[in-house]
Parts: structure tokens; sequence; C-alpha cells
């Protein structure tokens, strides 16, 4: 299990670059791994895309029962299984499209905001605090602004010193808070660390809190009965893609790897809302394995580069990988290439859906921020 220090949401790519293999086994993580017979034909017959029949992106599946009768199951013909062991070592789990969701969303939040400014003459507005010279922040901003302007969102922008105080930061938010023209106020995190994160993050004013990281928010989302204004958006994006794949959470099990406020936590939450059966591993839990090869559906955001095995994964479960992990490759440009924390190569021949690195969960959370200001400016003014 990963290091308490090493258990972060994403590590970024400024972060020390680490050499992180797949398999504990002997061959190599690029090279397929030969799954035994029985394993082989356990995960053809339950390739378990647990299908709404409502809406399937995925139309070439045949959606038929398995004999499993509280689960609908998603299967291509199902071949002999000696077809199927042969088949074994070829990547079979569909890849969920986090870019291609992302930019349909994108799209989806651009015609929002004409109707609106056409309906209302009034343009959504977003403001984000940057503090101090992050590379992999500075990016980030830098990406949020981007899909602002095409999605015809108005951009604001504070960008404060590394040694900027708090109170310097806390009066650029209540500036914003005041603003009529900002309907959405993000501070992009982490923050140096002479600031305190829970300080500023109370400071936003719920009705803006477009990242949903204030207690407020936060707090109703852990409670029944409750609706918060806003949800985090990586969070929400990984549900987003479970939803836009049919993938269906009631009643299933789900495993969140890594608890932090802006993934894992959120995640385990929203989880729980949408009636799974959730169980959080994280630093101190021993096993760790034994809990996620129980899970329909895993969740993992530890920042810890290919740590979840292929060993750990029930057949035929769906993975959301929110891990950015840089590790060394000399073949890159850049020196180095983007993994996860599950082993992909070995998760694609037992998962029956995966999401990749990159292209996966990061795209949603910019495409979720874009929804979440929409939908703030919709509520500010009234506009349905
Ligand atoms: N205030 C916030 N701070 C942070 C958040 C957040 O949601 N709110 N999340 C992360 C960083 N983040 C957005 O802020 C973010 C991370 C990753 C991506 C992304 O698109 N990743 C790409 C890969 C990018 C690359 O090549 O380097 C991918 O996975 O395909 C977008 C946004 C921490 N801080």
């Amino acid at each position: 299990m990963a290091s308490p220090s090493s258990m972060t949401t994403t590590s970024s790519t400024t972060s020390k670059l680490v050499f992180s293999g797949c398999s504990t086994s002997s061959s190599s993580s690029s090279s397929p791994r030969l799954l035994p017979l029985t394993t082989a034909t356990t995960s053809s017959k339950c390739r378990a895309f647990h299908f709404h029949r409502r809406f399937n992106p995925l139309r070439h599946v045949h959606l038929r029962p398995c004999k499993n009768p509280t689960t609908v199951f998603a299967q291509t013909i199902s071949p002999p299984s000696f077809i199927a062991a042969a088949m074994a070592t070829e990547p079979s789990a569909k890849v969920i499209d986090g870019k291609r969701v992302a930019k349909e969303i994108r799209e989806e939040v651009a015609a929002g905001v004409s109707k609106m400014k056409e309906a209302l003459g009034v343009v959504p507005g977003l403001a984000v605090i940057l503090v101090g010279d992050r590379k992999d922040s500075a990016t980030y901003v830098r990406n949020k602004k981007k899909a602002c302007e095409d999605a015809g969102i108005k951009s604001f922008e504070a960008c404060l010193p590394k040694d900027a105080t708090e109170e310097e930061v806390l009066k650029h938010i209540s500036s914003f808070n005041n603003d009529p023209a900002v309907h959405g106020i993000l501070v992009q995190l982490p923050l140096p660390s002479h600031i305190n994160e829970q300080n500023v993050l109370n400071a936003v004013c719920i009705e803006k809190d477009v990242d949903g990281f204030h207690p407020l928010n936060i707090g109703r989302l852990a409670m029944r009965d409750r609706e918060p204004l806003f949800v985090p958006c990586t969070p929400k994006g990984c549900i987003e893609l479970l939803h836009r794949y049919g993938v269906v959470i009631k009643g299933k099990r789900a495993v969140v790897i890594g608890r932090s406020n802006i993934v894992g936590m959120p995640a385990a939450l929203l989880l729980q809302r949408e009636d799974a059966t959730v169980s959080v591993v994280h630093s101190r839990t021993k096993n760790p394995e034994e809990f996620t090869r129980e899970a329909d559906i895993i969740i993992s955001a530890v920042g810890q580069a290919n740590m979840v095995k292929g060993s750990w994964i029930k057949p035929g479960a769906v993975i959301i990988d929110v891990g950015i992990n840089p590790v060394e490759d000399s073949e890159s440009p850049r020196g180095y290439r983007l993994v996860g924390d599950v082993c992909y190569d070995e998760a694609r021949q037992i998962a029956s859906a995966i999401t990749p690195v990159p292209g996966g969960v990061g795209p949603m959370t910019i495409a979720m921020l874009l929804s979440n200001t929409l939908t703030s400016a919709k509520r500010i003014h009234n506009f349905n």
C-alpha cells in the first residue's frame, strides 16, 4: 500500500519521477498477462458492463441478461472456451473515453451559455485564484481559462505570488463574492503551506462554490435528503462517466482507493448516494487488495503509479482511474509519460471497462467545472 505521504489525489507533472512497473511477476508490464483458462472463461462470460437499457453509448455491444438474475450484462457473442483462452492474452476491456465525453459536455455547456445570453443578456463568469508558481497548477488554470473561452464563459483571474498572505487571498475571494459578474469562484489547490486551506475554502460564498469544497456543500453531500449546491468536479466527472457509459451503480460493491478531500472522500459519498455499497481503502488499510478484489466498481485516486495490479481486480469490474503519475520514459520527448494508479495493461485483460490515463477522468474535471459554472449562473438568475 502507498505510504501516507503518497496518498494524494493526483501527483503533479513537476513532482519527482518514479520508475514503477506493473506486475510483481517476472513479466514486464507491457507484455500481455496470460490468464489461466478458468479466469479467461469467467471473464469472457461475465464481462460485466452493467448497462441501463435506456441509454447506451456502446451501441455495438449486444445486451442480454446474464445467468446472474440481478444483473444485466453486455456481451459480444460468447466464443467457445478455447477461443476465450486465446483471447485472454488480448486486452478486452472497453476504454471509457473521458476526452470524448468531456468534449460533448463542453459543447452542451456552450449551447446552454448562448441560450442564457440570448434570453437574458447574461454571460456566466468564473473567477480563478492561483497562488504561487507551481507549473502544474499554472497549466490547469490556463486550461480552465481556455475552456471557459471556448464555452463562452467569461473568466476572471487573480494570480498571487507564492509569498502572498492569507489575508490577500481572502480579500480577493471577498471581492469576487461581491461581484455580480462572477457566478463561480475557485481557488486552485494545493495552496502554499503557510496559507490555511480551510480558512480560504470557507470564505467562498456557497452559491458560487463551483468546486464544491465548502464544508456546507460537502456536509450536504454526506447527508441523506440534503442537496449540495455543487459537487466537486473530479468525483462528479467519475460518476458522469459511469452514467454516460450506462454502468449500473445501484446495489453494486464499490471500492474507492484514497480518501482525499478533493476526490476520494466525495467520490465515496457520491457512490453511496447512488446506492452502491462502498468501502474506502487508504494508507492504513491492511491488505487493500482483498477489498479491491471484491469490487464491481473501483475508483482509484491515490497518486501512486501502477499500484493496483491485475491480481487486485475482480473479472468484469469497471475501473475509474483518477491518478495522473509521471514515470520516467527516455523514449518520450518530455522524458516522462503519465500513467494512472492502475496497471493499465494488466487491468484491460480483466476489467470490463477502464478509463485511460491520460484522456480519462482528467478532462472531465474541467468539463464539470464549466457545467457547475453554468448551473450557478442559471440559479442566481433564476433561469431554466
Ligand atoms: N481547486 C481545485 N484544485 C485542483 C483540482 C480541482 O478540481 N479544483 N483538481 C486537480 C487539478 N486539476 C484541476 O484543477 C486537473 C487535473 C488534471 C486535468 C487533466 O486534464 N489531465 C490530463 C493530463 C494532463 C497532462 O498531460 O498533464 C488527463 O488526465 O488526460 C485537468 C485538471 C488538483 N487541483
